[in-house]
């Protein structure tokens, strides 16, 4: 039976061996759901990351997100993550309100002139309403692309640029080969996206001083020559710094291709099924716009709203964690392996098993997650939830353990400050009678490829 059948939400229940902690998939791979089971892997024994992330290496370069290599891991997570530190993320804030206002700018555009879409070959809508799904994608590409290494896309002033198109399908073919090895003998994958970032990096740093930035490559930059510096620098032997993680020329270069890789689609999609759900939940949209409106109160007319005003907003934060919940980003399960024989919930998996952790699928169980099918901001705010607090160890959008997503700070900051943006600048509403079916590779995305939605700017009232 086809695994993408079984990992399906109702089917996994379905298929659970007795207890009702895992399916078979394969004789050597067991995909998970329960709660217990998902502690102990990525938390409490922490295990290992499976052999098919070899099939992420870029460039020829094991990198944060492929590596299965402990000290390479260790040293260059070190390196990695005070890039996403939140003192360090501030400095990104202007960059981000950059590519929204290009946004904010396009879409007035559109809405004073649907026919201003003609010049990119797009079916012109009817007036005041957007494909707001297409402009999600483009948005996050934008962001990422300047975030990571100082390069818009412009993809939201202009659906054209090659790279994005190239690299979705790309990933795609690197999902389907995770699972299919012998598809690599059969249909190549094109890699020609990392040549355009490695070109950008290269181009930066030859550069030098006079095109410092505060992206994030500028920080791995600065910190290559920290550690050439302090001594801990490359050692001109090529592999032996390879796998010791070193920061060569050739691993910011693929960093940056990882930044852009995890942040794009991750982000594209939580912005995308946000709004979808809030125009088709009318209440639920209001108290946003409710709160939003409150904490930009005294800001003057048109501007965005700082980070500092909306971090903390627990309203704004549950509708993100409800969509985390309802469409968690990776789709597939993360894969794991069992580093040495071992009991688990009192099942024995020897040395070498494969284990998929199902997060869709634990955030999906009605057990920990009453009306799971709804979506209902207020269960993550104390106080407010209808229902008693969501359990410990219950969700993980971001994974758990040592392993875990990076970039999590980044990716908050963007989801808050580009939907504060655009719910407290326009009314949204919903178009009746679209689908909404979803097919997912390594991330959830709408079966038809858009997403229509009304709106109108809030100061035309
Ligand atoms: C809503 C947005 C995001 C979600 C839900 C998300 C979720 C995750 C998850 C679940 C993992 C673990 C993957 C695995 O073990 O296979 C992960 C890893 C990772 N994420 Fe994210 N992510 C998001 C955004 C970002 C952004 C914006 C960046 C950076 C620009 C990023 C960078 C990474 C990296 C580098 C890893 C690998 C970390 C490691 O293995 O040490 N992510 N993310």
């Amino acid at each position: 039976m086809d695994y993408h059948y079984i990992v399906d939400r109702e089917n996994h229940k379905e298929y659970v061996w007795e207890g009702g902690q895992g399916v078979r998939v394969a004789p050597e791979i067991i995909s998970v759901a329960d709660k217990d089971m998902i502690r102990e892997i990525l938390i409490t024994i922490d295990c290992p990351k499976s052999a098919i992330y070899q099939g992420f290496e870029l460039n020829g370069q094991e990198n944060l997100f492929s590596t299965r290599n402990k000290a390479f891991y260790n040293n260059r997570r070190r390196l990695v993550a005070p890039a996403f530190g939140l003192q360090h993320l501030r400095s990104l804030e202007p960059i981000i309100h950059e590519c929204i206002n290009v946004l904010l700018r396009k879409i007035d555009e559109i809405l004073d002139n649907p026919e201003a879409v003609k010049s990119e070959k797009v079916k012109v809508l009817p007036p005041g309403q957007i494909n707001i799904y297409s402009f999600m994608i483009r948005l996050s590409f934008d962001i990422t692309g300047k975030t990571a290494f100082g390069q818009s896309f412009e993809m939201v002033k202009n659906d054209a640029h090659p790279v994005p198109h190239q690299m979705a399908k790309t990933l795609k073919r690197c999902c389907q080969q995770a699972f299919n090895p012998w598809m690599k003998y059969v249909v190549p994958i094109d890699f020609s996206f990392v040549e355009f970032v490695t070109d950008r990096v290269k181009q930066r740093k030859a550069n030098g001083e006079k095109d410092r930035r505060t992206d994030l490559l500028q920080y791995l930059t600065d910190a290559q020559a920290r550690e050439r510096e302090n001594g801990n620098g490359e050692t001109g032997n090529e592999y032996e710094d390879m796998i010791s993680g070193k920061l060569t020329d050739k691993a910011v270069q693929t960093e940056a291709c990882v930044f852009l890789i995890a942040g794009a689609e991750t982000i594209s999609i939580v912005l995308n099924f946000t709004l979808m759900f809030l125009v088709k939940n009318p209440d639920k949209l209001s108290k946003l716009k409710a709160e939003l409106d409150f904490a930009a109160a005294s800001n003057p007319c048109s501007s965005l709203p700082t980070y500092d005003q909306i971090r903390n907003l627990p309203y704004l934060t549950g509708c993100i964690y409800e969509t985390l919940r309802l469409r968690t980003p990776p789709a597939q399960g993360l894969a794991r392996e069992v580093a040495e024989d071992t009991v688990m919930n009192n099942y024995f998996f020897p040395k070498g098993t494969t284990l998929l952790v199902q997060l869709r699928q634990l955030h999906m169980s009605d057990e920990y997650f009453p009306q799971v099918n709804k979506y209902i901001p207020e269960r993550w705010i104390p106080g407010e939830s209808p229902f008693p607090p969501v359990q410990d160890f219950t969700y993980y959008p971001f994974s758990a353990g040592s392993r875990n997503c990076v970039g999590k700070n980044l990716a908050l900051m963007e989801l808050r400050l580009i939907l504060a943006a655009l719910i407290l600048t326009y009314d949204i509403e919903l178009v009746p009678n679209q689908r909404e079916d979803y097919v997912h590779y390594i991330t959830p995305s709408l079966a038809t490829g858009k997403y229509i939605i009304k709106m109108k700017r809030r100061q035309e009232e």
